[in-house]
């Protein structure tokens, strides 16, 4: 029998957030009941819930770093358990026999990833419905282990922002490693982890901020140099410095600036700014053999991985705490840059 779930979500791009009430589905064979004890706020949920991408199909209740507890399985689940503390990021469903699928991008699956909130479930049509919410049904594929060691009610931004940026960290590997420079633009939920990662990894690692205010913040983190992008004597003293600049600004622009900072054959990777960007001159990546790309969050098995690195070196997302019924404060403090780095909601309070 589906359950009734409670959660909160809008209506409208111009709504805030409620309290609401929703079906999940019946268990399938391979799907995993979870009750939800936190989930972080990452700054997509906001811009799905205002319609930013123009793709949000109301209500959206949002979420998609999701922690909690097995408190169901299906027959043929061989993974998790009742009681066992799982996660569930940003897909939850996908083919599992396409090329993509089958090398681990889950996340590209040529037959269409379906994402946690705002996505089309393959099997009902449904909408998908996220983690600001007290329970949620997931394919067991889709469900993480939390490793023993990492504290529940401070890992669940690493669902998406941490795996954003361990990602494509780790896809150019050779780029981010001890000797290597790396550079992080963007010092928010993202780039903060960015940080954090790219320094445990080993690099000398130098945050790029337009705020002169976040250099004491940057080097807690981990960075071992700040650069404001709005001094342009810093940003040219900087020229041809960086082996891998990691951009997480969530806006579009010039990415010029960025380019002129890498070394012969570095490399870019945008994972914030999910909208057209201004034009870019070729000699600009031509000469120095340079290159920009992008990075979409990352496969099933590279955030497992993740969550065990994150175990073992106890990294950890910078978190404030909040109940559910304060996310539409969080929301507006969120525009404003108004928190240290990433709200997480007790999902358990204030529903
Ligand atoms: N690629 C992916 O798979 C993926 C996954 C998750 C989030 N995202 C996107 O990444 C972006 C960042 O998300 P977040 O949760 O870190 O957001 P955030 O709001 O926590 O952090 C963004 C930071 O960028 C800074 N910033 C804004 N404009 C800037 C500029 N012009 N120059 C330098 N810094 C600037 C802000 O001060 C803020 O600290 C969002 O657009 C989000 O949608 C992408």
């Amino acid at each position: 029998m589906p359950t009734q779930a409670r959660g909160w979500g809008t209506e409208a791009a111009d709504q805030p957030l409620k309290p609401m009430q929703f079906e999940r589905r019946d268990l399938r064979s391979d799907d995993v009941a979870i009750k939800i004890t936190y989930a972080g706020i990452c700054h997509s949920d906001l811009h799905q819930c205002r319609n930013d991408w123009h793709n949000s199909r109301y209500p959206v209740i949002p979420g998609h770093e999701i922690v909690g507890i097995v408190t169901d399985v299906g027959p043929n689940v061989a993974r998790h358990k009742v009681g066992d503390t799982v996660a569930v990021g940003t897909v939850v469903d996908s083919d599992l026999t396409c090329v993509e699928c089958l090398n681990g991008w889950e996340q590209f699956c040529l037959g269409g990833a379906t994402f946690t909130y705002n996505g089309v479930d393959k099997v009902d049509g449904s909408i998908t419905k996220g983690g600001y919410s007290d329970h949620i049904v997931v394919r067991e594929h889709f469900v993480f282990q939390m490793p023993e060691g990492l504290d529940p009610a401070r890992a669940s931004p690493l669902l998406c922002a941490g795996i954003t940026t361990w990602s494509p960290l780790r896809q150019y590997a050779d780029k981010v490693a001890p000797g290597k420079k790396v550079a992080v633009a963007g010092l928010g939920g993202l780039g903060h982890l960015g940080v954090k990662f790219a320094a445990a990894l080993g690099a000398h690692v130098t945050m790029i901020t337009t705020s002169p205010g976040k250099a004491d913040d940057a080097r807690a983190l981990g960075a071992h140099d700040v650069i404001v992008s709005r001094d342009p004597a810093q940003m040219q003293g900087a020229a041809g410095r960086f082996d891998f600049i990691l951009d997480t600004i969530p806006v579009a622009h010039d990415v010029q600036p960025y380019l002129t900072l890498l070394r012969r054959g570095g490399r870019m990777v945008l994972v914030g700014a999910i909208e057209p960007l201004p034009s870019i001159h070729g000699g600009l990546l031509i000469m120095g053999n340079k290159a920009i790309g992008g990075s979409g969050v990352g496969g099933v098995a590279e955030t497992q991985k993740m969550l065990e690195f994150c175990a073992e070196h106890q990294l950890y997302p910078e978190t404030e705490t909040i109940t559910m019924d304060k996310v539409n404060e969080a929301y507006e403090r969120l525009l404003k840059n108004d928190v240290r780095y990433r709200f997480v909601i007790d999902v358990t309070q204030g529903l």
